[in-house]
């Protein structure tokens, strides 16, 4: 049974996928709520559910966190992939609806109808206390031109508004494409009569618009934040609307939500909702239906495509992914159990296809693998990079063009404290996964079962002896290569059986004088 905490509220009708699927419960009931909290696989939140490490830690089943929207500044993401917990959110489910939402905050602002609308309620007519401004001609400043900054760049254009943007990541074709000037900020800063962010909450964009930059902007701006509080400073907005340099603010965000101790709302010139922009029914269905899929996705054991801390794929790019990450998840696996030491570095090259493929991808698979041997926690591709470099374990990803004779390939290099070790492998279309080279020894096997490796001196008997031993352990060799450098020097032996050797056969095979090395290995 897989279990499914819905913290906040989610609409049901866009929980189908999950709610058709078999073994799989959904409970709808807030965390603060839930006493045990350990039986849950995955959470879905909203904004107002804060999943910190403490909450994380009170989960320790927790394989999926789901955020029904965009936002997941109220998500300890890092701590989420230090625990290999995959994020996902809804990136475009809300868009239209927040785009809206803000644009009527624009023209409730300047036209002044949330405070009409009081008045006429109030028995008051007082029509010049409420002379607006037309949008029309006027220059509305967006900063970060993302998804719900474009839709808001059209629907003002449609007003005949000039729209001015400030977005460090925007180029100059998708400017020109959308019909906005792209400017620097303080060039919008300075020209814009309408300044509106639509950018993440980050360590950037926190306090964007404070005492200083709003400083800069023209005598009478409007300021506008529907995207997350504290990009705008609550402190300088209080500072300059007392002396009157911002004509007026819309805000659909705080600092702290609810906003129970901000100055702000004894303004009159500040109209503000309660974080409505993604309240909409379509947007609802449309954030709660998008994780759905994905979380199905996730359980199917297919790729997720919207995950926060796991590189994008799609279950078409996966398809092409998939024979690599095997052959990776062996290699990793073969070395971390071959080379019993501390490690310093892991460097994985890949060729031919293997190099056209989502290599970070199949890179963190092999260190997943590889630290899997090694750390008793629940290591991933989301926390495999993290705990490697947490451990003072540098990996390094080299994409080549070279053709060293096979279609494609991927060869793992591992330095450790005392020795280096090397790995080659390919995958065969139809065939599976071959190893063709360990540390140098050309070789083919495929990495499966219960294996043996042996180092030995190249020297007539050695193959003849390791048979007898084996035999007399009434052990049945199912699969046998070896591989040499040269006559007479060093040589490998990869033996594979049908279940796996215990230690006195390891002992009395390494009593051999001509065998140098022997280690099982599972895989
Ligand atoms: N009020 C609501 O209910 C509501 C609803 C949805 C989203 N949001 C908020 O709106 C934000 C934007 O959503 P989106 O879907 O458009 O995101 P998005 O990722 O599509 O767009 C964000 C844009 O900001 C730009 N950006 C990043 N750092 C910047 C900086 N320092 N200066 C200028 N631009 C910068 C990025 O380049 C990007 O183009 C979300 O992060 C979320 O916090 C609020
Ligand atoms: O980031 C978002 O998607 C919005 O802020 C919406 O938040 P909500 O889901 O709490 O309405």
């Amino acid at each position: 049974m897989f279990r499914v905490l819905v913290s906040d509220p989610i609409s049901r009708d866009g929980l189908e996928p999950l709610l058709e699927a078999e073994n799989i419960e959904i409970v709808q009931k807030n965390v603060a709520e839930e006493e045990n909290l350990a039986q849950y696989d995955a959470l879905f939140v909203r904004s107002a559910t804060k999943v910190t490490e403490q909450l994380m830690n009170q989960m320790p089943n927790l394989k999926i966190i789901a955020r029904a929207g965009v936002g997941v500044d109220n998500i300890d993401v890092d701590q989420a992939t230090r625990k290999g917990i995959i994020v996902i959110n809804a990136p475009d489910g809300n868009t239209i609806s927040t785009a809206e939402h803000t644009f009527a905050m624009i023209a409730s602002l300047v036209r002044h109808i949330p405070q009409a609308n009081m008045s006429v309620k109030n028995r008051e007519w007082k029509r010049s206390s409420f002379v607006g401004s037309e949008l029309h001609g006027k220059m509305l400043g967006i900063v970060g031109l993302g998804r719900i900054g474009t839709e808001l760049a059209r629907r003002a254009k449609a007003f005949g508004m000039r729209v001015a943007v400030f977005d460090p990541f925007l180029t100059k074709e998708r400017s020109e494409k959308i019909g906005v000037e792209k400017h620097d900020f303080e060039e919008l800063l300075n020209q814009a009569d309408i300044i509106t962010v639509h950018t993440p909450l980050t360590k950037e964009t926190k306090g964007l618009l404070n005492k200083e930059t709003i400083g800069k902007t023209k005598k009478g701006v409007y300021l506008v934040n529907c995207a997350r509080g504290g990009i705008i400073d609550e402190d300088a907005l209080c500072t300059y609307l007392e002396n009157g340099h911002v004509r007026g603010v819309a805000l659909d965000v705080f600092e702290v939500e609810p906003p129970e101790h901000t100055r702000l709302l004894e303004f009159e010139q500040v109209i503000a909702t309660p974080h409505l922009g993604a309240s909409t029914k379509e947007a609802q269905l449309n954030v709660a239906y998008q994780v759905s899929k994905e979380v199905l996705l996730f359980i199917q054991g297919k790729q997720v495509t919207t995950s926060i801390n796991l590189p994008a794929m799609s279950d078409e790019a996966y398809k092409k992914v998939a024979p690599y990450d095997t052959l990776a998840q062996k290699i990793g696996s073969f070395l971390s159990q071959y080379m019993n030491q501390p490690v310093q570095s892991i460097t994985i090259e890949y060729e031919g296809t293997a190099a056209e493929i989502e290599t970070a991808y199949v890179t963190k698979s092999m260190i997943a693998s590889f630290l899997k041997q090694r750390m008793d926690i629940n290591i991933n591709t989301v926390n495999a990079g993290v705990l490697a470099r947490e451990r003072g374990i540098q990996f390094i990803e080299k994409v080549s063009d070279q053709n060293s004779g096979y279609s494609n390939s991927m060869k793992v290099t591992i330095h450790g404290e005392q020795t280096t070790s090397e790995i080659k492998g390919t995958s065969i279309p139809h065939f599976g996964e071959r190893i063709v080279s360990v540390n140098g020894f050309s070789i083919d096997f495929h990495p499966s079962g219960h294996l043996l490796y042996i180092q030995h001196t190249d020297v007539p008997g050695v193959i003849g002896n390791v048979g007898r031993i084996l035999g007399n352990h009434s052990v049945n060799i199912a699969t046998m290569q070896v591989g040499r450098k040269e006559k007479g020097g060093e040589a490998i032996m990869m033996l594979s059986f049908d279940r796996p050797l215990d230690q006195p056969i390891l002992s009395a095979l390494t009593e051999l004088d001509e065998i140098v090395f022997v280690k099982a290995i599972e895989l």
